[in-house]
């Protein structure tokens, strides 16, 4: 039996919404009162009833300030006050709320490891008959936009571990540019809260086999852990996915016009469409385009900074495949929950600045980031200070 709390001191009276401290409350009271103020969400119109905050990103002022939340899937301001509402309940010190109770259990079981698999030579060694059960695989790879050999990992897998599943990643194509499975994957997957969908109100993921026997598995652990996505968020998905190639399109030829400026300035850009990337004529083996996100470096830290933090049009936020363009700094933004040992192991250089294109006019993008790279002091205008305006294939 609880053990409740005597009779209620008095409530105060400086803010009579906020202020009221729930907890001192007997249990079948402090149930149907939620203190949206103790979870740290703010609500500046002290809604009775919980906001849904329908969004799969958050805007950030700067690349080193996040905010109480960047990404839906860490944390969500609807979420927040549910968990904190929980732990409350619970006596716990922290609750989590994920999409059922199988998922809940599904969540404790998973482990992960890491091997840089754009170099395949290295992957043999690794691979045991009978005890590999699984290769996962991303390319290109975020946010380095390195390229991995689908057709010649999954042989090397297939041959060694007959029974072994080559799995693909393919968030940063989207199925309009690359079909993995055509290239020899077993499974495919993405991250639907990215191009499929477009517009960063939802977050999904999706799955693609070509085994009705793995499929079968697949569905009856999307059926036991209970994540199948919800209908708001499949209906959300399906409408996205109707613009996904127009989309697409627009965003990668904005893509290559970006990567060539950056790089006519003299920048180290990581760009498939580039003829400099090492991997180009790997990637188009593979793909029927570059996608829209790229990576650059500047050789210092700082100074990446303030690019990031200097331009007006892109949005510091965290994500890609949005319509609207995004600049961050992975060290400090989507990359950061890895230790910086592990991400220094992994060759993800601290000054790496990411953007993912959107669909706006290109010129302004390219302005923008124009004149955010002149007043963060790397470059000059070629007329003094006069700003520079471009129109669409003109020299830089
Ligand atoms: C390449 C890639 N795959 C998968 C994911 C996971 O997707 P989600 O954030 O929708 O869970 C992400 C981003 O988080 C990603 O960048
Ligand atoms: N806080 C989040 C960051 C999300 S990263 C989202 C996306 N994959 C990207 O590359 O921007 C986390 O810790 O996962």
């Amino acid at each position: 039996m609880d053990s409740e709390p005597s009779t209620p001191s008095t409530v105060s009276t400086s803010s009579r919404v906020n202020d009221c401290d729930i907890s001192r409350y007997r249990t079948a009271t402090e149930l149907v009162h939620l203190d949206n103020g103790e979870s740290g969400v703010r609500d500046n119109y002290n809604s009775s009833s919980t906001p849904i905050y329908q969004t799969a990103t958050f805007k950030q002022n700067s690349a080193t300030e996040v905010g109480d939340f960047d990404y839906t899937r860490s944390g969500n301001p609807t979420r927040s006050v549910l968990e904190s509402h929980l732990a409350k309940i619970m006596s716990a010190k922290r609750a989590f709320a994920v999409s059922s109770g199988m998922s809940a259990f599904d969540v404790i079981a998973r482990l992960t490891h890491h091997l840089d698999l754009t170099n395949p030579a290295i992957l043999y060694s690794y691979l045991h008959p009978t005890r590999t059960r699984l290769v996962l695989l991303e390319t290109p790879t975020n946010p380095l936009i390195k390229i991995c050999d689908i057709p010649t990992i999954t042989s090397i897998v297939h041959e060694r571990c007959p029974n072994a599943l080559i799995v693909v990643d393919n968030t940063m194509m989207s199925p309009y540019l690359q079909k993995p499975l055509r290239l020899g994957a077993d499974i495919t997957y993405h991250s639907g809260t990215k191009y499929l969908s477009g517009h960063h109100d939802l977050m999904a993921g999706v799955i693609g086999v070509k085994d009705e026997m793995v499929a079968e598995k697949i569905y009856s652990t999307i059926n036991a852990t209970g994540c199948g996505l919800s209908p708001f968020d499949s209906w959300l998905l399906l409408r996205g996915i109707k613009t996904l190639a127009i989309r697409m399109d627009k965003q990668q030829a904005n893509a290559q016009q970006i990567a060539e400026f950056l790089e006519y300035h003299g920048f180290k850009v990581n760009f498939p469409g580039l003829k400099s990337h090492p991997q180009y004529d790997l990637h188009f083996k593979m793909s029927r385009g570059p996608g829209a996100v790229l990576s650059f470096l500047t050789g210092d830290t700082e100074l990446s900074e303030r690019i990031v933090e200097s331009t007006k049009l892109w949005a510091i936020s965290v994500s890609f495949g949005c319509v609207n363009s995004l600049i961050s700094m992975p060290c400090r933004m989507s990359h950061a929950s890895i230790p910086a040992a592990v991400r220094a192991e992994r060759g993800i250089p601290e000054d790496l600045i990411r953007l993912c294109v959107g669909i706006e006019d290109v010129n302004d993008l390219i302005e923008d980031l124009y004149q955010a790279l002149v007043n963060s002091g790397v470059m000059k205008y070629p007329n003094g200070n006069e700003m520079v305006q471009f129109e669409t294939n003109t020299n830089y």
